[in-house]
């Protein structure tokens, strides 16, 4: 036990499906402090977010749209530990967050995907600038680093892979961050995947699915009753070695939320995947 004082900890896209289990997982843990929750859902304005989240008691956070007053706000307490701010919002807005929250020195834990290559790097450049960490992670459930660690293994003795995500149909990013994600570890490995056998047409667009920088295609799945799923689908003559991760519960994504936010205050630069900070 130290008596360290607990981390102030911002949510941001509170009233959402992740935004509400962080706070319930945020306020089960004795060494976190949840001192702000803001969505921009005007619906939600001011209610409790413990109560919002379900919790049976009141967290006496007030829901809030003020961004920036909230950073100001937890920036000036001097008495506890730099502040964390977990960001699951949407893809439009988290670049903006991110850099807000950077010029606060607020560290952010983020979750929300649909950011671009170029949006990262220069996340990065300013993170390092201000020396503060930033965590950008497109899948915090451990089954998901396990596939994408067996596919690693299995890419050095397969030559073509393909990918489907599939996902419940309120996602607005296609494909997913994770499928994007895994499809760049597999192409670090400098090899070429998929050489093609004949010349292809697709008589519908889109029917072979998109094709990701390594030459990788990933077909996305959009359906009501699914929550997360991925398979990474590798095949050989005469063989087929499929790996799949299925997600039954958001409440699978709480511990590796919890422990970037108790990592983070470490980490003076931004740091992409669960994977660099287990
Ligand atoms: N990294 C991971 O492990 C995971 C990542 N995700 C990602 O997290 C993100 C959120 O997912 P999910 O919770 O399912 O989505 P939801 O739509 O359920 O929640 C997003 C919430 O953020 C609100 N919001 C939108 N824009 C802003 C903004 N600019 N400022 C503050 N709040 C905002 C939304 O309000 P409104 O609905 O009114 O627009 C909503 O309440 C997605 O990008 C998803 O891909 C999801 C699961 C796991
Ligand atoms: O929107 C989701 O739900 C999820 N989004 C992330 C992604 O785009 O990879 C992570 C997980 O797949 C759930």
């Amino acid at each position: 036990m130290t008596n360290q004082a607990p981390i102030p900890v911002i949510v941001n896209g509170a009233a959402g499906k992740m935004g509400r289990e962080v706070i319930k997982a945020v306020a089960q843990a004795p060494d976190l402090n949840l001192v702000g929750a803001i969505d921009h859902s005007l619906e939600h304005q001011d209610k409790d977010a413990g109560e919002l989240a379900g919790l049976s008691e009141p967290l006496e956070v007030p829901i809030t749209n003020q961004l920036e007053p909230m950073l100001g706000y937890v920036a000036g307490d001097r008495q506890s530990p730099p502040g964390v701010i977990v960001d699951f919002t949407h893809p439009d807005s988290v670049y903006d967050n991110i850099r807000s929250a950077i010029a606060y020195g607020i560290r952010p834990v983020v979750g929300t995907t649909g950011l671009s290559p170029e949006q990262i790097q220069d996340l990065a450049d300013f993170a390092d600038k201000a020396s503060t960490g930033c965590l950008i992670i497109p899948n915090f459930s451990i089954g998901m680093v396990l596939l994408q660690q067996a596919a690693i293994a299995a890419s050095k003795y397969f030559d073509h892979v393909e990918i489907i995500e599939l996902h419940h149909n309120q996602k607005a990013d296609a494909p997913s961050g994770t499928a994007i994600q895994t499809a760049q570890l597999l192409g670090e490995l400098g090899k070429t995947f998929n050489p093609a056998l004949v010349e292809e047409t697709e008589k519908l667009a889109g029917a072979r699915g998109s094709i990701a920088d390594e030459g990788i295609r990933i077909h996305s799945v959009r359906l009501p009753g699914l929550i997360a799923h991925q398979e990474v689908i590798f095949g050989a003559a005469g063989q087929i070695y499929t790996l799949r991760h299925d997600t039954s519960d958001r409440a699978c994504y709480m511990p590796g939320v919890l422990l970037a936010i108790r990592k983070i205050l470490a980490l003076k630069s931004l740091v992409y995947g669960l994977e660099k900070i287990l």
